[in-house]
């Protein structure tokens, strides 16, 4: 063995060593470390660079108490992992789920690294939330539980230090009540969190743009391969802000979406959702805040599919919006057996790496989640400068950015493979692009 290539695996193992139980964590680098091999044997001070980057700069983790509509006290545990401010500062989204944990965070916050890197945009990299559940919380309760967590991490962010943004359970309503605490606590009228009301802040397209973006990628990735999205049939899981701008734009760009899911099953519109039924929809999980299922009271045709996933669905494009590891081994095969031929993942890490390697062996197109969801983060990095020239640009505007956006991340993520041989593998390609840009400025830095 080559002195690099010891010295690879030592860090390898080091790093799997530390935090033997945080999972999700350790899955999360031991995709990227994978792709990142051929960059550490090019020159050993990136192995180094890496092996302080999966140390987070700073990891928070802090009491959330609260008193219910009841008047009885709750007691929840709330997380910020400041994983990079190598390229600017911290951002990242907070996620409030009984699932949140260290390893969760931590995972979200390394991704966030590469995704954030990729957007062209200065950004560093964090990630936070809770494992409060919001649901069947009354609206008051909601409020409560974001102003007592708020209360602690104000003294941590900062429009310059770490600006946070929704995740998953965290939508507009949300970043209105932690940005009301905040702005309360601080005395100070700032840009301290993106997804804000277009009404103090917010920017144009932010709502829409995770989903939309994961489309325009998925546009340019059909276009290398001299295809296009007309007529494709796309299966999409969850109904959350990702899901529901995903099919909105597939729709727009004439393609066919014809499934939504919860954590409780899917539905199913056979000959796809029309615009005014992706509508139902938004009404049915943003206001009203009910079960997927309840869709099939709107329409004839759906079909409800209790506890199973949409992946047996025969279709030609896969977009997981919903939620980690969603898509492992099994699913795949499935996938690929009902003719799906590409996947865009919306969702953070929705595919197992076992999931991935079936993608691979099989030459799926497949744009993985740094670089196919990165234009929700892109447009909070357009609020941030929207917010500093205290001014609002145009949809056109920021549409047209998000657009230029994604075509230069999947350009720039095929010119990396390129470069290390890699036979136009996105995946690998993404992870050295986003990679390299952080890594050269923590080289530039110092040992910090
Ligand atoms: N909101 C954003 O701008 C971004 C979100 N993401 C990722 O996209 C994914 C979805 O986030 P959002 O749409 O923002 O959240 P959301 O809270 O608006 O929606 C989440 C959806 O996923 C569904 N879901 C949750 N767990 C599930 C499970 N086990 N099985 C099936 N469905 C499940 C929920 O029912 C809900 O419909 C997450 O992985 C998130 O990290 C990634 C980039 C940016
Ligand atoms: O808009 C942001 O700052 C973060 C979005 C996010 O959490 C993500 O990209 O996973």
């Amino acid at each position: 063995m080559s002195a690099a290539a010891e010295k690879i695996s030592v860090v390898r193992a080091k790093i799997l060593r530390r935090d033997p139980d945080q999972k999700e964590f350790l899955q999360a680098v031991d995709e990227v470390f994978e792709s990142l091999t051929p960059v550490f044997e090019k020159d050993i001070r990136y192995l180094e660079a890496f092996e302080r980057l999966v140390e987070p700069e700073r990891q928070i983790i802090f009491r959330v108490p609260w008193v219910d509509d009841k008047g009885v006290q709750q007691v929840n545990r709330g997380f910020r992992v400041q994983m990079s401010s190598a390229l600017g500062p911290y951002k990242g989204g907070l996620r409030f789920h009984p699932t949140v944990n260290l390893s969760v965070v931590k995972f979200l916050a390394f991704e966030q690294t590469f995704k954030n890197s990729l957007t062209t945009l200065m950004m560093g990299s964090g990630k936070g939330g809770s494992d409060f559940n919001p649901r069947d919380r009354s609206d008051n309760e909601i409020m409560s539980f974001c102003q007592s967590f708020m209360t602690e991490l104000f003294r941590h962010i900062g429009s310059d230090t770490d600006v946070p943004a929704g995740d998953i359970n965290v939508g507009g309503r949300e970043i209105g009540y932690l940005f009301g605490q905040y702005k309360r606590l601080a005395n100070n009228f700032t840009g301290v969190l993106t997804g804000k009301d277009l009404r103090w802040g917010g920017s144009l397209i932010r709502p829409e743009a995770t989903g939309y973006g994961c489309v325009y990628f998925a546009k340019n990735y059909l276009a290398y391969k001299g295809e296009s999205l007309e007529g494709k049939r796309c299966v999409v899981s969850g109904s959350g802000n990702v899901a529901q701008y995903t099919a909105e734009k597939l729709l727009q760009l004439g393609a066919v979406p014809i499934t939504f899911s919860d954590s409780n099953g899917y539905i199913l519109e056979p000959n796809g959702f029309t615009q005014e039924q992706i509508e139902h929809v938004m009404e049915l999980k943003n206001v009203k805040r009910v079960r997927i299922s309840e869709y099939c009271a709107f329409s004839e045709t759906a079909q409800y599919f209790e506890g199973k996933k949409p992946w047996e669905v025969s279709a030609d494009l896969a977009f997981p919006s919903a939620t980690q590891n969603e898509i492992d081994e099994a699913d795949a095969k499935i996938l690929i057996a009902n003719g799906v031929r590409g996947v865009f993942e919306g969702a953070n890490m929705p595919s197992t790496n076992e999931a991935i390697e079936i993608y691979k062996s099989a030459s799926v197109m497949f744009g993985p989640a740094k670089a196919a969801n990165a234009g929700g983060v892109a447009v909070s990095g357009l609020e941030m400068a929207q917010n500093s020239q205290r001014l609002q640009w145009t949809r056109e505007d920021v549409d047209s950015q998000l657009e230029r956006i994604m075509k230069d991340i999947f350009d720039n993520s095929l010119a990396a493979a390129t470069t290390y041989n890699l036979k136009g593998d996105i995946q690998a390609g993404a992870n050295i692009a986003g990679f390299l840009k952080v890594a050269e400025a923590m080289i530039h830095q110092g040992c910090v």
